[in-house]
């Protein structure tokens, strides 16, 4: 990943982090018992799950079931209600260090269009924490150009980020993130708009990153494109229903039960959304059980 005399950037600054070195526990996301609210009702409740170093988690679940807001407590983004979440060994609320853990959101495209920016420049973005606002060296543009390269957008630079398709954006804010030096990319649905061949090309990109070292946490409605590129699966509908292997999802009805398209599944019954909490926590491979910490 790194190349010829230039300084490495992204994932090979992972790898030098990956046993601990730097002092911090391998667990980069860390929720345990959380419970959250915008109102009344909880959206999430009593949820607990962990990503270690070089995991690829993939998150699914029904349309309004908490995915995002799960990201975006584990961000540190909203208060809970009740438990804890924990970024890369720090409280998420209090955790600065933000350049470490790379977002790529849904529906950026209104975003973008206010930035008539280059590329490039959005990539250079992800170097002003390390930099600072005009002391951007050589170094720093051999960074965003080698982040260019490991997304494979290097030719298309100098275009204005709002002139690329909703896949090559994404895959610019990936550059930007790797350009930071990110140990965590954290996605909520990034393929949404994306046309079928780019959502592929998407998803082999995030597999060879993740192959690199890089940890990666993914909200996705993509069942199928979860299942084949993530190491675990989260399955969730306000609890967590599944937490282990695509293999072990796979061969369990939490599917069922979290999307509610079984009779005995949870439509008005609270009871049978809990039910089996060995299948909630199916891991047959061991990988990382739900309760695993
Ligand atoms: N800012 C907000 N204020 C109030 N309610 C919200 C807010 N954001 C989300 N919600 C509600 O919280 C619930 C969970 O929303 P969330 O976006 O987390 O679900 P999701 O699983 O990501 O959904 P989708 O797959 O449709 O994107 C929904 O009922 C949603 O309407």
């Amino acid at each position: 990943m790194s190349f010829e005399g230039i300084p490495s950037i992204g994932v090979d600054a992972v790898e030098t982090n990956r046993s601990g070195e730097n002092g911090e526990a391998d667990r980069v996301v860390d929720v345990v018992d959380l419970t959250f609210g915008y109102a009344a009702a909880p959206v999430v409740e009593d949820v607990s799950f962990g990503v270690d170093r070089g995991d690829y988690v993939g998150v699914i679940g029904p349309n309004g079931s908490g995915k995002s807001t799960l990201l975006r407590l584990a961000l540190g983004l909203h208060e809970p209600d009740a438990g804890s979440c924990r970024l890369l060994g720090h409280p998420s609320l209090a955790f600065a260090e933000r350049e470490r853990v790379g977002y790529v959101a849904q529906d950026v495209t209104e975003n973008t269009k206010r930035m008539p920016i280059t590329v490039a420049e959005v990539v250079l973005m992800g170097r002003f924490p390390h930099a600072g606002f005009g002391r951007v060296t050589q170094s720093d543009r051999e960074r965003v150009r080698e982040a260019l390269r490991t997304v494979g957008m290097e030719r298309l630079a100098d275009r204005k980020i709002t002139a690329l398709s909703g896949g090559q954006r994404q895959r610019a804010y990936i550059a930007r993130a790797l350009a930071g030096e990110a140990e965590l990319l954290v996605l909520d649905e990034p393929t949404v708009g994306v046309d079928a061949e780019s959502v592929d090309a998407f998803f082999e990109l995030l597999s060879d990153l993740n192959d690199e070292g890089m940890t990666i946490l993914l909200v996705e409605h993509d069942i199928g494109a979860v299942l084949e590129h993530a190491s675990r699966v989260i399955c969730l509908n306000r609890e967590v229903y599944f937490d282990g292997s695509p293999t072990a999802f796979a061969e369990s009805d939490a599917l069922d039960r979290a999307y509610g398209t079984n009779l005995g599944g949870r439509k008005g019954d609270p009871d049978g959304r809990k039910g089996d909490p060995d299948g909630r926590k199916g891991d047959l491979d061991g990988r990382n059980g739900g309760d695993g910490r």
